[in-house]
Order: structure tokens, then C-alpha cells, then sequence
């Protein structure tokens, strides 16, 4: 299921909300924009009076002169004035946009995980990179010069009505066809360009899935059917692109025209009025001059309307992150014991398609918990029902009698937490590594958890040993080791409760019975559930539970089942004679 894009009211109101937050910076570059607006507007008018009065033969050199100096001064005073404002603009505009992407940011890392996972990763980071980046350039150069050619426009227009209403009238003519190019482009654009980012976003995510996961392509031989599937999601992508090129060039096509008329307009309707006698010469020359300045603003007013559409699609994309629905609402209620329940657990990745069918199990503080079963029993998403990872679609999970959906995140980690196969190294050194778990661990701290999983050998033999810089373009951990940081993460993190789904799967039986042990001493005291391929595991722990077709169907003692001659008998038969 895809990420929700916010509709278009909900769009305008959150980016009014963010804009409402700088009001007062708002009105500052607005006041001065006006400011510089007024100071060039005053220079087409004295050239009007100094024409009107070259032309009637009474402007002498002395009165000459003095316009020009006037000129010259408020058009430098008028140009410092401008760079201020632009300055103010620009800075407004960075602090926008920062302010936008750290809402994004806070958003998407505290996304439900059940959510990111149905909608893929693809969709993320286009709406993360593609569409940030889209939205870049309009929040941090196209607001501010949007405000200064509204401003500029709106002024120049104002003070050629001011010095000949007649002759002005003559720049409304540009008005209608505008207007009617823009009703018709607009309501295409959003949706084209909303459709095209959407597209840009499958690439992404096709392309990354294929590199991701090289060496399966290759080991299955799929590259052609892989680069067919990239080769149709670029093709989505091309056709669309060209369609908004095209809506574009028809749009640029009328404006264009636009952006030249209102000069060729005043000449042709001054001269008319200039022959009845109903303008001056004066007046067609102020009017002209404020319609050549007008060209500069409208030019840039187009370019950046067309921005917008970009922008806009992009923008409803990201603040549609905000609108993913939270899978858990935390009501301050606080877990009255360590112990976890599951009542009558049933859940559903897809609707319709039930994977758990209801769920009944009492953990024992301080048990181990072995959890067998074939493939596709459930035996996974069990241990996510534990974890909180996903909530159950009916029934509840509850530790010390509260759903674990009533707790924040941060509260759910401190009582449980999950360990798979997959963990992911971030930049930076082991230690930070693993001092995800507890930010303000010190690294005595840090050293001891090391030492716990048994991993101090090899950290220890490491060039800088814990400060060895690790993850991308820097020392690649075996998945063994990328495995230890993360239980020595996981230490330092302390949950009375670990779900371990495979945790110690990628490495070779003896490695992995090792680490085990080494697990079992200093997760000493904690309920640990494990979803167990190696029966060894079961072998070893408290109580066996045997799921088969999302149901627990057995749960015992190892030799309580072997002895009771069911579904775990056989497996530990098989196993055994293996
Ligand atoms: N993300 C998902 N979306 C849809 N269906 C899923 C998803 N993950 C698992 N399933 C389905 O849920 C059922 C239970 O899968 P689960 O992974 O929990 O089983 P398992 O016993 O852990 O299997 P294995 O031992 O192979 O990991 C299977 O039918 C599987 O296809």
C-alpha cells in the first residue's frame, strides 16, 4: 500500500501553518521589497516630467541635471536597498525550507515500520531525495522572488494608473489570455507532475531493489526479466516526462507573447491616444518605461508558476508522509510487572489473508522460549506481534497487563526487543554502533557490553579497537560481527524481553551454538523467545512452543513433546537422524 499523498487543502493548510510561523520575517521582507519596489519607480517618472518638459522647451540644464542626480541617487539607494531585501528573502527562505525538511525527517524516522514496510523503501526515498530536492529551489529562490515580482508588479502597475489611468488601461489587455492559458494548464500540471514523481519514485525503487540484491538476480538468472521491469518503469517515467514537456511548451508558447506585450501594447494604444490628444508624451514615456520593468518580474512570475506545479505535486508527497495513520496510540499507562501476555492474537499482513489465527500464550519472566515450526507457520510474525513491530489486527499483546500499543516506542524498546538475522552497521565507530542502545552510555559502558557478547577478541585486535570507523567506505563487519555489535547493542539497550528471530542464523552451527551460550549468560534473567530453525535451540530451551499454520499447536517441555510422541516428536526425529 502506497504512502498517502496529502490532498490539496490539507497541502495548502499545513504550508500556510509553516509560513504563519514566520509572519513577522514575512512582513519585514515584504516592507522592505516594497521599499525598493517604490525607489525604481521613481526614476520612469521624472524622465516623464523632464520629456514633458524637453518637449514643451522649458526644461533648462540646471533642472536637467538635478533629475539625473535624483535618478542616480534613488536608483542607488533603491539598488542597496533591493540586495537587503534580497538577503532577507533568501535567509527567510533556507529557514523555511530547513524547517520543512526537519519536519520531514522527524516524521519519517518515527514512521509506523508496518507502514515504510507495505509501502516499500522506493516510495520513501523518492519523496525523501527526488521530491525534496524538487521543492529545494522554489522554497529557497522561488518564494522570496515570487514575493518581490508579485510586489514589483502589483506597484508598477499601480503607479502607471496613478500617472495615466487611460493609458494604462492598455496593460490590462495582457490579463485575459493569461488567465486562460493558466485555466487550462493548471488543473492538468498537478496531477501530471504529481504522476510523474510517483513514476520517478518506482524507479528508484526497482532499480535500488535489483542492486540491493545483485547477487540473487544473478544467482536465479533474472537479470533480463530485472532490466525489462526497469526498462518498463523508465518507460512510465520518459512518457510522462514528456507529456509535462509538452504541457510546458504550450504554456510557454502563450506566455511568452505575454511576457512582450505589455511594452508593444502601450506603444500602439499611447500613440493612438498621443494622436486624439488624450496622452502626453510624457505620460506614454513613464507608462513605457514601467512597462519594460514590468517585463523582467512577469518573465520570472511565469517561469516560476510553472515551478509550482512541480513543486506543489512534490509537496503534497511530502507532507503526505505526516498523514500516515499511527498504528499506536501511547496513553501513559505504565506496565505493572515484566510479564507478556497474548490474548486471542489474530493478524493480517493483507486484508482477507489471516496469518495468525488466534493466538493465546503466557511468557514466564525469565523463561527461554523456543518457537519451531515449518516455513511459513507464522513463526515470524509471532515474534513481531511480541515486539510490538506490527499490532495485531485483533486481540491484544500486553506486557504487565498494558497493550503494547499503549506505549511509545521509546518504552516499548526498554521491555522488548526484536534481533534478526538482518542488521544494518551505520557510519561511524563500533562504539557509536553500539551505543545506539543507550546514547549516553560512557565507554567503559560500551566496553563491557562488547565483552558480554563475547566479541572483545576480535574488537580488541581492530587498528583503533571500539573507535574503529566501520559501515559504508570504511571497515566492512563479517555479518557475524555486524551481529554482535547489534546484541551488544541490544546489552546496553537492557529489555526484560528479546524475541531473537534468526539472530544467530548467518553464522556457521558452532559460531552460532557459541555465541548462544555466550547470549544465554549475559541475557541472564530476561525471557528470551527464539524462533529456532536448529532444534538444538529447542533443545536448550525452557519451554518449546510448535506453531503450524498460525496456530501454537504444541507448547512443552523438550521432553514433554518428544515424550508425547506429536508434531515436535517427529521434527526432533527428523532432526536428530540429520
Ligand atoms: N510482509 C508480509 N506481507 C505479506 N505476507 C507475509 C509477510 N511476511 C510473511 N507473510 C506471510 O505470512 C505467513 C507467515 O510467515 P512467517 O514469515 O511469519 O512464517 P515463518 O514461520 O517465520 O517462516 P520462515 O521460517 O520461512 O521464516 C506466510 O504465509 C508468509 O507468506
Amino acid at each position: 500500500m502506497a504512502l498517502p499523498v496529502a490532498p490539496g487543502k490539507v497541502a495548502m493548510r499545513k504550508t500556510f501553518g509553516i509560513m504563519a510561523s514566520y509572519r513577522m520575517r514575512f512582513v519585514w521582507v515584504l516592507m522592505l521589497q516594497i521599499t525598493a519596489v517604490l525607489a525604481t519607480l521613481v526614476a520612469p517618472q521624472l524622465l516623464g516630467r523632464l520629456v514633458t518638459r524637453v518637449s514643451a522647451g522649458t526644461a533648462t540644464v540646471d533642472y536637467v541635471d538635478k533629475i539625473v542626480l535624483v535618478i542616480v541617487l534613488v536608483t542607488l539607494v533603491g539598488a542597496i536597498i533591493n540586495r537587503f531585501a534580497q538577503l532577507r528573502a533568501r535567509t527567510l527562505g533556507e529557514s523555511v525550507f530547513a524547517d520543512l525538511r526537519e519536519r520531514m525527517m522527524t516524521r519519517v524516522v518515527h514512521l509506523p515500520l508496518s507502514a515504510v514496510e507495505s509501502a516499500g523503501t522506493g516510495d520513501l526515498v523518492g519523496r525523501t531525495t527526488n521530491d525534496v530536492s524538487r521543492i529545494e529551489f522554489l522554497v529557497r529562490v522561488g518564494v522570496p522572488q515570487i514575493m518581490v515580482c508579485t510586489v514589483t508588479i502589483v506597484f508598477t502597475i499601480a503607479a502607471a494608473a496613478v500617472s495615466d489611468p487611460l493609458l494604462a488601461a492598455g496593460l490590462l489587455l495582457v490579463g485575459p489570455p493569461v488567465w486562460a492559458m493558466m485555466s487550462w494548464y493548471l488543473p492538468i500540471s498537478v496531477p501530471a507532475y504529481r504522476a510523474g514523481s510517483a513514476a520517478d519514485a518506482r524507479v528508484n525503487g526497482v532499480v535500488s531493489e535489483t542492486v540491493d540484491h545483485a547477487f540473487t538476480v544473478d544467482a536465479l538468472g533474472i537479470g533480463r526479466r530485472r532490466e525489462e521491469v526497469i526498462a518498463a518503469s523508465i518507460a512510465e517515467a520518459w512518457s510522462l516526462e514528456k507529456f509535462t514537456a509538452w504541457l510546458r511548451l504550450r504554456l510557454y508558447l502563450v506566455l511568452d507573447v505575454a511576457w512582450r506585450a505589455p511594452v508593444v501594447v502601450i506603444l500602439l494604444w499611447g500613440g493612438f491616444l498621443a494622436s486624439r490628444g488624450w496622452a502626453s508624451l510624457g505620460a506614454i514615456t513613464t507608462v513605457t518605461l514601467y512597462a519594460m520593468e514590468l517585463r523582467k518580474p512577469i518573465g520570472q512570475l511565469m517561469y516560476w508558476i510553472d515551478q509550482v506545479q512541480v513543486s506543489q505535486a512534490s509537496l503534497t508527497r511530502i507532507l503526505g508522509v505526516e498523514e500516515v495513520p499511527e498504528d499506536r496510540t501511547p496513553t501513559g499507562a505504565v506496565p505493572e510487572d515484566t510479564r507478556m501476555r497474548l490474548r486471542d492474537v489474530r493478524f493480517s499482513y493483507r486484508r482477507g489473508v489471516e496469518v495468525l489465527h488466534g493466538i493465546d500464550l503466557d511468557l514466564v519472566p525469565g523463561e527461554r522460549l523456543a518457537v519451531v515450526g515449518p516455513s511459513g507457520s507464522g513463526k515470524s510474525t509471532l515474534g513481531r506481534m511480541l515486539a510490538g513491530i506490527n499490532p495485531p489486527t485483533s486481540g491484544s499483546v500486553t506486557v504487565g497487563g498494558v497493550p503494547l500499543t499503549d506505549l511509545t516506542e521509546t518504552e516499548l524498546r526498554r521491555h522488548v526487543a526484536l534481533v534478526t538475522q538482518e542488521q544494518h552497521v551505520f557510519s561511524g565507530t563500533i562504539a557509536d554502533n553500539v551505543r545506539l542502545g543507550r546514547p549516553d552510555a560512557d565507554d567503559a559502558t560500551i566496553a563491557r557490553a562488547i565483552t558480554a557478547i563475547g566479541a572483545q577478541a576480535w574488537v580488541e585486535a581492530l587498528p583503533d579497537g571500539m573507535h574503529t570507523r566501520v559501515g559504508s567506505g570504511n571497515l566492512t563487519l563479517t555479518p557475524a560481527q555486524a551481529q554482535e555489535v547489534a546484541l551488544a547493542r541490544l546489552v546496553l539497550l537492557d529489555p526484560h524481553t528479546l524475541i531473537l528471530d534468526e539472530a544467530t542464523s548467518l553464522l556457521d552451527p558452532h559460531a552460532a551454538r557459541t555465541l548462544e551460550r555466550t547470549l544465554s549468560t549475559a541475557l541472564a534473567g530476561r525471557t528470551v523467545i527464539e524462533v529456532a530453525h536448529r532444534l538444538y535451540t529447542a533443545q536448550d530451551a525452557d519451554r518449546v512452543a510448535v506453531m503450524l499454520d498460525g496456530r501454537i499447536v504444541e507448547l512443552g517441555t523438550h521432553d514433554e513433546l518428544v515424550a508425547r510422541g506429536g508434531e515436535y516428536a517427529s521434527l526432533w526425529e527428523a532432526w536428530s537422524q540429520e
